[in-house]
């Protein structure tokens, strides 16, 4: 048998604790659903590892959870059969906050400043959920065994900053954990109370898979010869007894066999935060039962807040798998594409194999037909919603969404049609790509946009001058993301997707005697600047400005260099090519100065700012600021 050892709780534990203790002060009673989740979660994995070893369970499969209190000793005790851990696994999982969960807690916790108040949203998402224990409880002691393990361990804490940890002999597969409880203050409810966590256990847990059971005191009708009765043979003194019995708390009902219309809006709200472990209301909900060659029934929820760890890859998709009532696995990625990975719900299909692996899964037919159908589903969802709730739903998911450009070719043009922008034109209104196409004017061959990293610096950008000038509409793409879109995304409905900084603009001509005027000022400004861009040349997109950046039709754009590089990937050398205004005054002075005295130093300090200028038009940033202040000085001196 090991030492007993104790150790010192990580400083975020800590930090954590007293966050949760401070913030959910007053909604105490949310540790008991957090201790039972823990434990139907415990019995999936059970459930799970017991179909490929049997033998690891099979004394033992009546998966249960039992809830027991004790009023004079003031404890609260759950207690599961379900995997059970290792010792290394309580140091792991109960001694630290869920590994992927610390820095983005932390991290969310920052922003949202508030650093005490942390709302039971956060909570659930963080993967905290043993740690609110210690709202009600001043000693926690954590007793498992794992399938399959000799030995048990036992772990426990006063939440106080260490916890201690040893091995125990322990009969039964599982975990028990018995919660100490603090006196209770004035208003608290009594954790100890058969009633209360009954009524807890309802409001909180009544959709677990598992049975939670509580052996209970019942009164009992006296059977009719043990009742005592007088000469009229009416009963004198008690007609009831006191019993013990083990009663089922929560009704497990599968609500997504049920009939559509017997299912209540309450009941999805409660359902979807059991198996989301949110706590906002799901935005929409699809419910449907496919029949045909197989049968099987769907419930999908689309949230209404996207989760602070949507974009991390380890984090686990939202759709569970049943067979026949039976809980299959969670995080089953096989039911709906990555980028559809936020929506909650769950899959019973009976006619499954239920002894499938994660790998059979992806190969069998029926679950790829199942997939196919959920994400028609999920589309048309989207698509019937009013616009107003549709916007919501962009904001929250909308990146979510546009990852599936490049990734769902099948999908693609669906997708595109859900898309919503801001544009030159639609005042800070989102527009649809079809309404942008309903809008092109008649000489208007493609689709304009351009990307980068404000909606403010865009419409203002030189870029767009000829554009606006022809009065046509840009989409104005600000999302990271929008630049994966637009490289998969190159034509909506025969209309081409066309980058207002990128390539031939097809819109304004230069006459080419005016372009031959400038060949010699532009191959010698393209000298000078030889370390910065790839050429020099003759604008078409300018009109008010003098000069900009802009790329060829298959480079890559700015915005999409800067992503690159502040995710820290290596980008190879980008040259932009120096567009410019050959109807701009200035340009027309640098010529004469060129054409009078080609060695005029002057003409050195000009390709510089015009370079500089072009940068800081699309929100660069100069190599060399203190020399454009300079030269600008120096500009401004003389003019004035
Ligand atoms: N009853 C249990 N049986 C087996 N393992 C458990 C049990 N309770 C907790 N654990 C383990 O401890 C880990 C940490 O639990 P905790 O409640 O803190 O976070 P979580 O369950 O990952 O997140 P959340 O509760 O928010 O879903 C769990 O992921 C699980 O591995």
């Amino acid at each position: 048998m090991g030492e007993k050892q104790t150790h010192q709780f990580k400083t975020e534990v800590q930090q954590l604790l007293r966050l949760i203790i401070n913030s959910l002060y007053s909604n105490k009673e949310i540790f008991v659903r957090e201790l039972i989740s823990n434990a139907s979660d415990a019995i999936d994995k059970a459930r799970f590892k017991e179909q490929t070893e049997p033998d690891l369970f099979s004394d033992d499969t009546d998966f249960q959870i039992r809830l027991a209190v004790d009023p004079e000793k003031k404890t609260f005790t759950i207690t599961d059969n379900g995997i059970g851990m290792t010792l290394d696994e309580v140091n792991d999982n109960i001694g630290t906050i869920a590994k992927s969960g610390t820095a983005a807690f932390m991290e969310a916790l920052e922003k949202s400043k508030k650093e005490t108040t942390l709302t039971p949203e956060l909570i659930g998402q963080f993967g905290v959920g043993f740690y609110s224990a210690f709202i009600v409880a001043d000693k926690i002691c954590l007793e498992t065994r794992a399938a399959g393990a000799d030995k048990g361990v036992r772990w426990e804490s006063d939440g106080q900053g260490t916890y201690s940890i040893e091995e125990i002999d322990k009969t039964e597969r599982g975990t028990t954990i018995t919660l100490y409880l603090k006196e209770p203050e004035e208003d608290d409810q009594d954790f100890t109370d058969e009633y209360t966590i009954q009524h807890i256990v309802k409001k909180h847990s009544d959709f677990v898979t598992y049975p939670v059971i509580m052996n209970l005191e019942k009164s009992e009708p006296l059977p009719e010869n043990e009742i005592i009765k007088d000469k009229d043979g009416k009963p004198i003194g008690d007609t009831f007894k006191k019993v013990r019995k083990d009663e089922t708390l929560n009704s497990m009902k599968a609500i997504w066999a049920q009939p559509k219309d017997e299912v209540t809006e309450q009941e999805h709200e409660e359902f979807y935060k059991h198996i989301s472990h949110n706590w906002d209301k799901p935005l929409a909900v699809i419910h449907n039962k496919f029949e045909g060659v197989t049968e099987y029934d769907v419930l999908m929820y689309i949230p209404s807040k996207a989760p602070f760890d949507l974009f991390r890859p380890e984090r686990k998709h939202g759709m569970q798998l049943y067979c026949k009532r039976v809980f299959i696995m969670d995080d089953c990625k096989e039911l709906l594409p990555d980028y559809l990975g936020f929506v909650q719900g769950v899959v019973d299909a009976p006619d499954l194999n239920l002894n499938v692996s994660r790998e059979i899964l992806q190969e069998d037919r029926l679950v790829r037909n199942i997939r196919k159908n959920l994400v028609k589903r999920v589309f048309s969802t989207l698509e019937e919603m009013d616009p107003e709730k549709y916007e919501e739903f962009y904001n929250e998911f909308g990146q979510a969404l546009k990852a599936g450009i490049p990734t769902d070719f099948t999908n693609k043009e669906r997708i595109a049609a859900l898309l919503r922008y801001k544009t030159t034109k639609s005042e800070g209104k989102y527009v649809t790509l079809d309404q942008y196409i309903g809008n092109m004017k008649e000489d208007q061959k493609d689709i304009y946009y351009i990307t980068g990293e404000n909606l403010n610096s865009l419409m203002n950008s030189p870029l767009l001058e000829s554009l606006k000038a022809k009065d046509y509409e840009v989409l104005l793409m600000v999302d990271p993301i929008d630049e994966w879109v637009t490289q998969s995304l190159t034509e909506y409905k025969d209309k081409k997707l066309k980058s207002a900084e990128k390539g031939d603009l097809d819109v304004e001509k230069v006459d080419d005697d005016k372009k031959n005027e400038y060949s010699a000022l532009l191959s010698f400004l393209k000298g000078k600047l030889e370390s910065h861009v790839k050429d020099v040349v003759v604008s078409n997109r300018l009109k008010d400005s003098v000069s900009c950046l802009s790329g060829d039709d298959w480079g890559m754009s700015a915005y999409m260099e800067k992503i690159l590089k502040a995710s820290g990937q290596k980008t190879p050398e980008q040259k932009r090519v120096m567009e410019v205004n050959v109807n701009h005054p200035v340009m027309e002075k640098i010529k004469q100065i060129f054409e009078t005295d080609t060695t005029n130093p002057v003409l050195t300090d000009y390709a510089d700012l015009l370079f500089d200028i072009a940068v800081i038009s699309e929100g660069g940033k100069l190599d060399n600021p203190s020399r454009f202040s300079k030269l600008m000085g120096d500009l401004m001196a003389k003019a004035i």
